[in-house]
């Protein structure tokens, strides 16, 4: 299958360049910019030389659909608004890493990315791409919108609790880190050095953009609605996001071996994701450059609550390597293709 990658210059684009070179069944035919179209990929990263050949092209439909048979938009959100359906109706598969097409109402996505919404028609053709979960809606679609970062986390750590009734979906905080990739390539004053190194920061409380579609998920998984406390906060690394949860455990009496079982139970021959066995938690560099999601949890008895670690990497299982998994599962392929990879360790 012939692939193209829009916002090739940005750190999703170039992750899915790499990880697209191990994948036996896709190349990367079109490298697409909007700023640098006609120099060489290899002189903005140095060190895809001799792995990457050849010039970049425009944002140009009908040229890469002379080239390509599906189009992954690494674009900035209100971006892929813009793009993806230009892109569908020249007959390309679609998949779509920014948040533009997650959430189906538009006055929810307005009110919370202070952005004007997709057209609705688009909005309601993508498949939200939650690959554990709603993986099943994804074969055959030629349109999917990848998850946010932190949701990706943070709702396969909390979903098998939640739809089996063990916690009380209302009751639960979410604490969020994530390292400055997140942020994107391009400079702002808040990811530079100075303001990040040896910092710890909470940013965008009870107004991030996540904050919705986790609620979304939550919200499936208890057939109610389901509002949430979300904090995110900025760590000094280049990649990685943990979240801890807290949540009220419904019935006193499960410990954490039961909860334990129910989620290796969930997620059983789910290769992506891994439950710790009891007392031990997961740590970022533990999952760093790979596609998995590793999670573990405690009950604490004594106050009634749970406490559940999950992590990934942001720019893999977080982006470019569930944008992957969801191509594989578009196109009937075994999900695990070309994302077979160990972690990075140390
Ligand atoms: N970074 C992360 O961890 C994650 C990012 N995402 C989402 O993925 C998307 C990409 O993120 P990320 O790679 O971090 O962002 P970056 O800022 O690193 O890259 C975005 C790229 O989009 C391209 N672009 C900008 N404007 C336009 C335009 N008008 N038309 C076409 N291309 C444009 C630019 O490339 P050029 O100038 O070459 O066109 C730019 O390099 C975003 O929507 C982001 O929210 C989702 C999950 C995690
Ligand atoms: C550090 C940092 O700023 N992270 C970003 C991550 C969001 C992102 O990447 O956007 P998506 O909605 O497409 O997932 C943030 O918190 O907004």
């Amino acid at each position: 299958m012939r692939a193209a990658i829009v916002g090739s210059t940005g750190y999703g684009g170039v992750e899915l360049i790499r990880l697209l070179e191990a994948h036996p069944n896709v190349t990367v035919t079109s490298v697409v910019s909007s700023s640098s179209a006609g120099s060489y990929y290899s002189e903005t990263f140095p060190h895809l030389t001799e792995i990457v050949a050849g010039v970049m092209d425009d944002v140009d439909p009908a040229l890469i659909r002379g080239k390509a048979d599906v189009v992954f938009l690494a674009t900035p959100h209100g971006v892929s608004a813009q793009l993806a359906p230009r892109f569908l109706e020249a007959g390309l598969k679609v998949i779509d890493l920014s948040g533009d097409f997650r959430l189906k109402d538009p006055a929810a996505y307005e009110a919370w990315y202070k952005k004007g919404a997709a057209d609705q028609a688009y909005l309601d053709r993508a498949v939200f791409g939650m690959c554990e979960l709603f993986g099943d809606e994804v074969a055959g679609a030629d349109f999917v919108s990848n998850p946010g970062c932190f949701p990706t986390a943070t709702t396969l750590g909390l979903y098998p609790a939640v739809k089996a009734g063990w916690i009380d979906p209302n009751s639960i905080i979410i604490d969020s880190k994530t390292g400055v990739s997140g942020a994107g390539r391009g400079l702002n004053l808040s990811s530079h050095f100075s303001e990040v190194n040896e910092n710890l920061k909470a940013y965008k409380v009870n107004q991030h953009q996540h904050t919705p579609e986790i609620e979304m998920v939550l919200s499936r998984a208890a057939g109610r609605p389901v509002t949430t406390t979300f904090t995110t906060h900025l760590v000094p690394m280049t990649r990685g996001i943990m979240s801890t949860m807290y949540a009220a455990v419904t019935d006193r009496d499960r410990t954490t071996g039961d909860f334990l079982q129910l989620y290796r139970e969930f997620y059983q021959d789910r290769r992506f994701i891994r439950i710790r066995q009891a007392g031990t938690y997961p740590a970022t560099k533990e999952v760093y450059g790979s596609n998995y999601c590793d999670i573990g949890l405690n009950v604490d008895a004594r106050t009634g609550r749970i406490t559940i670690i999950s992590v990934i990497d942001n720019l893999v299982k977080g982006a470019a390597g569930q944008a992957i998994q969801n191509l594989n599962l578009m196109m009937g392929w075994d999900e695990t293709l070309g994302l077979g990879f160990a972690p990075v360790y140390p």
